[in-house]
């Protein structure tokens, strides 16, 4: 049965997603892709609990997720183990549309970017969630996160379809109960542990992208 928290096989836990950010890094600080990517599905469980209002950003992340694993799984999988040996690799053999779209629409690298602007989000919102109190509205914690972060890639049709869904999510404590952490206390102590991966990871990326002039790929 689907629920707030997912059917039993889709459960949503915070800790398995704080577990895969973890195992994001390599000892010299390359990201993963396939632990950034099963991040993203991780999320994108909790995403699906919450009903087909948002549904159209579901299928968004799912499809950049797809485009990922198939380079991650396809011919030139060796290229395709680091956030690192893919941009080295994309850029190398000119397989980025860097100016405009052109023969290369969907490369990994601006696939890539569009889910690193959604992690700027994750990071504001759970630090807006961890810090937030009994009253506070999910709704607007959500909507500042996302007005400081992805908002500034995103036209106004979009913009205005986010808010709305915005406004039917559900509140705090459902939102803590299905982190499936335990009490409120838990949730705010897992949120800490998790937002420092999260960040670390977003930052490496971003410095990567800035060094190669590829943070506003069409
Ligand atoms: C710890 C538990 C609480 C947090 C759980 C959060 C779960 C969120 C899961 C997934 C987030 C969705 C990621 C969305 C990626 C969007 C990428 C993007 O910007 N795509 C746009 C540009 O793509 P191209 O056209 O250039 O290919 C695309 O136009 C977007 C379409 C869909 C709208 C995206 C709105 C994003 C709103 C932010 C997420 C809100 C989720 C609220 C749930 C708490």
């Amino acid at each position: 049965m689907q629920t707030m928290a997912g059917s039993e096989d889709q459960k949503f836990s915070l800790q398995e997603v704080l577990d895969t950010f973890k195992l994001c890094l390599s000892e010299n600080k390359e990201v993963y892709l396939e632990q950034y990517v099963a991040g993203w599905r991780g999320l994108v469980k909790f995403l699906n609990s919450l009903g087909s209002v948002f549904g159209f950003i579901s299928k968004d992340a799912v499809g950049k997720i797809q485009i990922l694993v198939n380079y991650m799984n396809g011919e030139n999988a060796s290229h395709y183990a680091t956030v690192q040996s893919m941009v080295k690799y994309e850029v190398d053999n000119n397989l980025v549309d860097v100016n405009k779209k052109g023969s290369h629409p969907e490369s990994g690298c601006r696939t890539l970017l569009r889910l690193h602007r959604a992690l700027r989000w994750l990071e504001l919102f759970l630090d807006r969630l961890r810090t937030s109190t009994e009253d506070s509205k999910t709704s607007a914690l959500c909507a500042e996160a996302y007005n400081e972060s992805l908002a500034q890639h995103h036209p106004w049709m979009i913009r205005k379809a986010a808010g709305m869904a915005f406004l039917v999510l559900p509140g705090r404590q459902t939102f803590f109960e299905v982190m499936n952490v335990g009490p409120p206390e838990q949730v705010v102590a897992k949120l800490g542990e998790a937002l420092p991966l999260i960040s670390e990871v977003y930052q490496i990326t971003e410095d990567l992208y800035a060094q190669h002039n590829m943070l506003d790929l069409p």
